[in-house]
């Protein structure tokens, strides 16, 4: 167990939270800072405060004060033995009222700093930080405004366009329904679940809106992170001809896009007063954006461009503050259908369920308007692995279990001190990792770093990845007979970045390998497409070995195999979502390392993700 940090300065209620470990010490300061500056001493809001500045931390766009209790504690971070439900939770209505009252709240009594802001909504009260309220605000109005209007379609090339580009599918095909929406909307939501054909779909879209308006559209592919944009962009390049794309389409970071700038009046050069040069922007792995990186997107459209947003709703979502695409998912559409979409697609939209294919529910049916649609047949060979993630995703704890136990060749299941095989793909992966390192196949290295991955739902403790990597490196000395060094470079070297650094192009996330560049020097080499980045080790400022990972850094990546360590059944990070993310990561075979009672309390647990964008 970490020793919980805990704030100097805070008494009463703030101090017990935060010795509970359910407020950091970062989350006590800000409310004692805030509450000194605005004049704010009462307990039940500067609780309040610090609740809302931590739900902003994990991940939630505001604090429901119907659900304050809900909280998910690390359990590394949290004191031990701590009873959450003892602790001195004040009375809903009390901090309602404190709240009313404060001078910190904007629509309360005025005061000379009003951070916070109250929404009453039917389901009680929002308590937002000012800055994301507004964020919301701006996507809400953005895509309210994209919506009231439609591009102009050319009906005929649009439905020969259809006929070539999916000759043979048969009805219902919602790739077909997808690629027609995107054509006929100004936004389009394409969700699905791994090998569903997203970016399949999305090489189509891109080929019906040049057909329909020549060589000259500009085209943006982008993606929160440098390794997701080098799958978009090498996903895209390789069906350009089959498609007849233009060659050379290139996808960035999305801080790229934008124009993210060290110096200058503004953070990003394409902003709400200088847009993107873009006609159509496509974003993939859209459940990794923030909320506050959505804003700056939309913000930065221009307003006649199309926008294709593609992703798994069902992933775990950003590190930062939001669940965007999840939210755009479930939100109330507004908009009306563009009428050129029955004419085109209409067999499909009346369709009956095919045996591969469940034609679209009535609701499903109607979110189309929004730009909506979700793909759900599995197109990859082997559906084991998907079938697994769709009985987590479903909450089906028995179908989770039967699949696990049934001896497929995809999956396997086994206790925790069951670890031969996990500690063999270590091994194995390491040694094929060095070798290629060691003869400057910058490629080959990054490839064999690919073929396992050991995650695990916590960073620290018993049950943490640093744990795990520390045992990594035991077995792989024990089976090299050399003591690795985290310390120093060395060959072969598995990278985690940890922070973005726009300055050499690596992003948070980033995973690479340290190779002998053929003299002796080391590099660091990052997988970008065609070509890795290579970069100087000293440049590198914030990475870290890595030879276990926490499922929400692997998110964005796949590997072959995927080993994912569980926690005790009690972890309240132990979720739905973040074994749909774990599972979802494997392209070949995931292993679980757990016992029944985990697996079970995993999939019935749910993230509680709040924000005001899915009300409506
Ligand atoms: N309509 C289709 N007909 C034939 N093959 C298809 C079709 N759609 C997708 N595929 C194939 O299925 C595989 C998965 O498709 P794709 O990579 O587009 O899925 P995805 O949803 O983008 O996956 P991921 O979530 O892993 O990015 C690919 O090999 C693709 O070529």
């Amino acid at each position: 167990m970490t020793e919980v940090q805990v704030a100097q300065r805070g008494k009463g209620a703030l101090r017990v939270f935060n010795e509970a470990g359910v407020l950091a010490a970062a989350d006590v300061h800000v409310a004692l800072r805030l509450g000194a500056l605005g004049g704010e001493a009462a307990e039940e809001a500067l609780l309040a405060t610090a609740l809302a500045v931590r739900a902003v931390r994990s991940g939630s766009v505001c604090l429901d004060l119907s659900r304050i209790r809900e909280i998910t504690v690390d359990e590394s971070a949290a004191a031990e033995g701590v009873d959450l439900e003892a602790l001195p939770w004040p009375e809903d209505a009390d901090v309602l009222a404190a709240l009313r009252r404060s001078p910190l709240v904007i629509g309360g009594d005025a005061g000379p700093l009003r951070p916070l802001r109250l929404v009453d909504t039917d389901d009680g009260g929002l308590l937002y930080l000012e800055k994301y309220f507004r964020q919301e605000q701006t996507i809400r109005r953005v895509l309210d405004e994209r919506a009231l209007g439609h591009p102009a379609v050319d009906e005929d090339r649009l439905r020969a366009g259809l006929a070539e580009l999916f000759a043979g599918a048969a009805a219902p095909d919602r790739q077909r329904i997808a690629a027609a929406v995107a054509a006929t909307h100004r936004t389009a939501v394409i969700a699905g679940g791994p090998g569903t054909g997203k970016t399949h779909t999305v090489a189509r879209v891109l080929a019906l809106l040049v057909a329909g308006h020549g060589d000259g559209l500009r085209i943006g592919l982008a993606a929160p992170t440098g390794k997701a944009a080098a799958r978009l962009q090498e996903a895209v390049r390789e069906q350009a001809e089959e498609v007849k794309l233009p060659a050379g389409l290139a996808a960035m970071t999305l801080h790229r896009m934008l124009g993210w700038q060290r110096v200058g009046a503004s953070r990003y050069r394409y902003n709400a007063g200088n847009h993107l040069p873009y006609d159509v922007v496509v974003v993939d792995e859209t459940s990794m954006v923030s909320l506050t990186m959505m804003c700056r997107l939309l913000e930065a459209l221009r307003p006649d461009a199309r926008l294709v947003l593609v992703g798994d709703p069902d992933q775990l979502t950003s590190v930062d503050a939001g669940a965007v695409l999840a939210d755009l998912v479930a939100r109330p559409v507004t908009g009306t259908e563009n009428p050129v979409l029955a004419r085109v697609v209409g067999a499909d939209l009346d369709a009956a369920d095919d045996r591969d294919e469940a034609a679209l529910s009535a609701g499903e049916r109607d979110r189309l308007r929004g730009g909506v649609v979700r793909l759900s047949r599995g197109r990859r060979f082997g559906g084991e692995i998907a079938r697994l993630a769709v009985a987590v995703r479903d909450g089906d704890e028995d179908a989770v279990m039967a699949i696990l136990r049934s001896g497929a060749e995809e999956v396997s299941f086994v206790a925790p001190d069951d670890l031969a095989a996990l500690r063999s793909d270590v091994v194995t992966t390491a040694a094929s990792v060095t070798v290629a390192a060691a003869a400057g196949d910058a490629v080959a290295a990054l490839r064999a770093a690919e073929s396992h991955r050991l995650l695990c739902a916590h960073r620290d403790g018993p049950f943490g990845a640093a744990w795990w990597a520390r045992s990594s490196m035991e077995w792989i000395g024990a089976a090299t007979g050399t003591r690795l060094d985290p310390d120093r470079w060395y060959v072969g070297q598995p990278l985690l970045v940890t922070a973005n650094d726009h300055e050499v192009r690596i992003y948070n996330g980033d995973t690479g390998v340290v190779v002998d560049r053929g003299d002796g020097e080391l590099v660091a080499a990052f997988a970008r497409g065609e070509e890795p980045l290579l970069l100087h080790p000293s440049r590198l400022s914030a990475v870290q070995t890595v030879y276990a990972m926490t499922i929400h850094r692997s998110q964005g990546s796949q590997y072959d195999t995927v080993s994912v360590v569980l926690p005790g059944e009690d972890s309240s990070l132990l979720t739905r979502e973040l074994l749909y993310t774990a599972i979802t990561r494997a392209r070949g075979h995931v292993r679980i390392v757990g016992d029944e009672a985990s697996v079970r309390a995993g999939v019935r647990r749910r993230v509680l993700r709040a924000s005001g964008l899915r009300r409506g």
